[in-house]
Parts: C-alpha cells; sequence; structure tokens
C-alpha cells in the first residue's frame, strides 16, 4: 500500500545519513555541530532534545529555530522527536514518534499528508500498524550497543533488519544504535535504506569527516 503523500524514493534517499542530535548529545554548541554535520552531507536531521540536560520551553524553541533555519538553507528535511507541539509550531518537516509517544494516526492527522512521519518498531507487528497508521519510514532499533538511549530496548544486531524484510516490510527502514563508520555497511547491506546517527557523528573528532564518511559509505548501490 502506498501512501499518497511524501514520495517513498525521496524518503529512502533522506534516510541514508539521517542524524539525530539534541544539546545533550553535543560537545561544543549545537549549531556548530550541526554546521559541520550538514557541510559533511547529512540527508536528514532529526532534533531529539532529551534528557537530564535538555533544553526546554523558549530554549528549545529558540534552538530549534536555529537548527531548522540551518536545514532549509541545506534544503536537509528537519524532524523533531516526539514533540508534535513543537513540530506544528515550526512547520517542521516531519515528526519521529516512539511506541510510548502520541500514537502515529494522530500525528499524521494533525500534520497532514506531506510531512514526514517515522515511527519506531520494533516487530514485525509493530511495523505494520506504522504503516497503517500513515508511516513514511520505520527506525528500527538499537542495532548495536548504544549509550545516547536510556531505555534503550534489546540490541538486535543488523538480522534484526534482515527479518523485518523477510516478514514483508517493505517501509523505508533507517537502522539506529551504536553504528558507527565500522559498521554501518552492516546495516545497509541487512536492507536498510539509511543509518541513524548521534554518538558516531556528534562525539568524532572531525564531524565533517565523519558525516561525509558515512555518506560514502551509504551511497553504494548495495551491491558491495
Ligand atoms: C535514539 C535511539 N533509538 C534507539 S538507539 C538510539 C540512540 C542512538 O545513538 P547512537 O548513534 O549514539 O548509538
Ligand atoms: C528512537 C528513535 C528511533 N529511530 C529514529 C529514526 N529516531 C528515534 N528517535
Ligand atoms: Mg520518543
Amino acid at each position: 500500500m502506498s501512501r499518497n503523500g511524501m514520495d517513498s524514493e525521496k524518503v529512502r534517499a533522506a534516510l541514508r545519513v539521517y542524524f539525530i542530535a539534541g544539546s545533550q548529545d553535543c560537545l561544543q554548541n549545537p549549531v556548530d555541530v550541526l554546521k559541520q554535520a550538514l557541510a559533511g552531507g547529512i540527508t536528514m536531521f532529526q532534533f531529539r532534545e532529551k534528557g537530564k540536560a535538555a533544553r526546554t520551553g523558549e530554549q528549545k524553541l529558540e534552538l530549534a529555530k536555529e537548527l531548522q533555519a540551518l536545514c532549509q538553507s541545506y534544503g536537509v528535511p528537519f524532524i523533531v522527536n516526539d514533540d508534535l507541539e513543537l513540530a506544528l509550531a515550526l512547520d517542521a518537516d516531519g515528526v519521529h514518534v516512539g511506541q510510548e509517544d502520541e500514537l502515529a494516526s494522530v500525528v499524521r492527522e494533525r500534520m497532514g499528508p506531506d510531512k514526514i512521519l517515522g515511527v519506531s518498531a520494533h516487530t514485525a507487528q509493530e511495523a505494520r500498524q506504522a504503516m497503517a497508521d500513515g508511516a513514511d519510514y520505520i527506525g528500527v532499533g538499537p542495532i548495536f550497543p548504544t549509550q545516547s538511549k536510556a531505555d534503550a530496548k534489546e540490541v538486535k544486531g543488523p538480522e534484526g533488519i534482515i527479518e523485518f524484510r523477510q516478514s514483508g516490510i517493505q517501509l523505508p527502514i533507517v537502522g539506529i544504535g551504536g553504528i558507527t563508520l565500522d559498521n554501518a555497511h552492516l546495516v545497509m547491506q541487512a536492507g536498510a535504506d539509511g543509518v541513524s546517527v548521534i554518538s558516531a557523528i556528534t562525539h568524532a573528532t572531525s564531524i565533517e569527516e565523519s558525516a561525509k564518511r558515512f555518506s560514502h559509505i551509504t551511497s553504494g548501490n548495495g551491491i558491495l
């Protein structure tokens, strides 16, 4: 079932190097982090301001506006994690929700057909439900152990993505969790359309170089 709205090939292309960050993930000013990541060629950005050090209220809104403007100057989609009201207030390009967040069907209803809706899915059933709710892609993970999400579920390995594809899930999939320059190729070979990365970019010696290398690794035609 193909959804009328965001073209799925455009979504697949946007998922290739899907950078996620909030100020809690950054060792320097988040604006400078995103500038370098964009220069390195990330294909989509998710603003995920979460945890005890996260900004809130006006501070969070101002930071989001600055990061959104940067993405717009590069023509890179700007996605908001969890916070539907913030996404609507900013007219963001989309929202990503987990199973415990706002219902995906409600988010789709509130955003309209042309915004990007991402849903975290841990089983093929959750993936099928997400598709029925109008999701454009699913986030599957953690693929490898991660330090960036306190309540991450059990590690799946790249097999987790193979299983989704074997159960007939054709929706665009982005792998997430502990993905580095050394293991990203395994995620692509398992059938993901892209990799979602926090610390391998935010903690990199060169943020721009790291983003550039992820872009190179994920641009293969999937055969190599
Ligand atoms: C948000 C999220 N969801 C599953 S793992 C994770 C964190 C990924 O961060 P990192 O790329 O640093 O492992
Ligand atoms: C938990 C998540 C899973 N997948 C993606 C793409 N983003 C998230 N915040
Ligand atoms: Mg969430």
